[in-house]
């Protein structure tokens, strides 16, 4: 893909001023580590809550020497000093936080809290009444591959999650394609610890996650409904799944095991083929050969999302391998690539495009 700039300023030299709230955490830091390379960002704010007043490098020495802001609370920030913000915020903190902002600055937000379209579905799964339901009539979904138009037109970005990322990618165009039914899709997902954040949690701890993994949130994870959402919007009927994440012993990745069910007559070589050919134009996601099962480690630290098909022995399945880093295509990176087309800017500019696979 060309890297071409539209973004006005860019050409004269300015760059666009970036602020990071949310910078001493893991999908901050990332930004941060991402954004240094952007050729037309310059990172004029970061925020923290505990570790704000300290230099960043204090928290993350990997990226010290950069001479970048300290961090400060987000009350302390110069809005008119930025052109746009990422907000990587734990959900539940995020939506006053962006409803108080100046309303020119444009966001992507990296948490869940204005993901799901309706307020009352937000309230039932997140424990908490939403605080910006105005707001978030205006939000488009940033899975960019399927929404290209939206962000590009949008001020405020939900940037997806990282399990809806990893299971909407294969699910969406094999559902569109209607090779699949809709019911019945078994999604067994498993999440580098990174995935839960830097905050300091007892189930996270190396004692805990190091000798084994374990399911969670089985049967009522928050994922579930927002994954149920994008492919019910697409596929203009309801869509079911069950959906297991699962915690394993590794820094960053995630790896989702997708069981569907195909419609009569159709082959796993079939959805391979249509998944190639819905990809094959883009420039972050990918589609292995028959018979090679991705794997964590392709994709790891890279803004690429790659997929597997194998045919299943029951009548008519089939089995669908998927696997981003959460922290970049499931966070990080798939924000750089959505503030890139909502700025108009190349979509690819400033994230690595080399294939990590094989
Ligand atoms: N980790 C991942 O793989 C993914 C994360 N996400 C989402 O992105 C968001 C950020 O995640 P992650 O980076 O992992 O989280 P972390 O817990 O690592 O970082 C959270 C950041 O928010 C700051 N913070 C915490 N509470 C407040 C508050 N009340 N007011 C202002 N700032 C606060 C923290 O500052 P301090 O530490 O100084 O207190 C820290 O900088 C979350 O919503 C998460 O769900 C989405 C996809 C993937
Ligand atoms: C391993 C782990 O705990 N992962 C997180 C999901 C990642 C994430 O941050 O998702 P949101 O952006 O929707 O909050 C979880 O299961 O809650």
């Amino acid at each position: 893909m060309a890297l071409i700039s539209t973004f006005g300023s860019t050409s004269s030299g300015t760059k666009i001023r970036v602020g990071i709230l949310g910078a001493s955490g893991y999908t901050g830091a990332e930004l941060v580590r991402m954004l240094l390379r952007h050729p037309n960002v310059e990172i004029a704010a970061l925020t923290a809550e505990r570790q704000a007043g300290k230099p960043l490098a204090e928290v993350f020495p990997h990226l010290g020497g950069f001479g970048l802001p300290d961090l400060v609370k987000i009350d302390q920030v110069k809005w008119d000093g930025l052109d746009f913000v990422f907000c990587a915020l734990p959900h539940g903190t995020t939506q006053e936080v962006i409803a108080g902002l100046p309303s020119g600055l444009k966001v992507v937000d990296l948490s869940a809290d204005f993901r799901l379209t309706d307020p009352a579905e937000y309230a039932t799964w997140y424990g908490h009444e939403h605080r910006a339901t105005d707001l978030q009539k205006e939000v488009a979904y940033g899975l960019t591959e399927f929404n290209r138009q939206g962000v590009r037109k949008a001020r405020v970005v939900a940037n997806p999650g990282c399990y809806p990322t990893s299971s909407l990618l294969p699910l969406l165009p094999l559902l569109l394609e209607n090779q699949i039914e809709p019911g019945g899709i078994i999604i067994d997902a498993k999440s580098g610890v990174s995935g839960a954040g830097r905050d300091a949690k007892q189930a996270n701890l190396f004692c805990e996650v190091s000798e084994g993994f374990n399911a969670y949130g089985v049967g009522h994870h928050r994922h579930m409904p927002e994954i149920e959402q994008e492919l019910r919007l697409a596929a203009g009927r309801p869509v079911t799944v069950s959906f297991t994440p699962h915690l394993v012993p590794m820094n960053r990745g995630m790896l989702a095991t997708i069981y569907v069910r195909m419609a009569e007559g159709v082959t796993a070589d079939d959805l391979r083929a249509t998944l190639a050919a819905r990809y094959a134009d883009e420039p972050f996601v990918g589609v292995t050969p028959a018979g090679v099962v991705p794997a964590t480690r392709h994709v790891r630290a890279s803004n690429h999302a790659l997929m597997g098909v194998v045919a299943d022995r029951t009548p008519r399945g089939a089995i669908i391998v998927s696997v981003i880093d959460n922290l970049v295509k499931g966070a990080s990176g798939q924000a750089i690539q959505n503030m890139n087309v909502m700025m108009g800017l190349g979509e690819t500019t400033g994230i690595d495009q080399a294939p990590l696979f094989p």
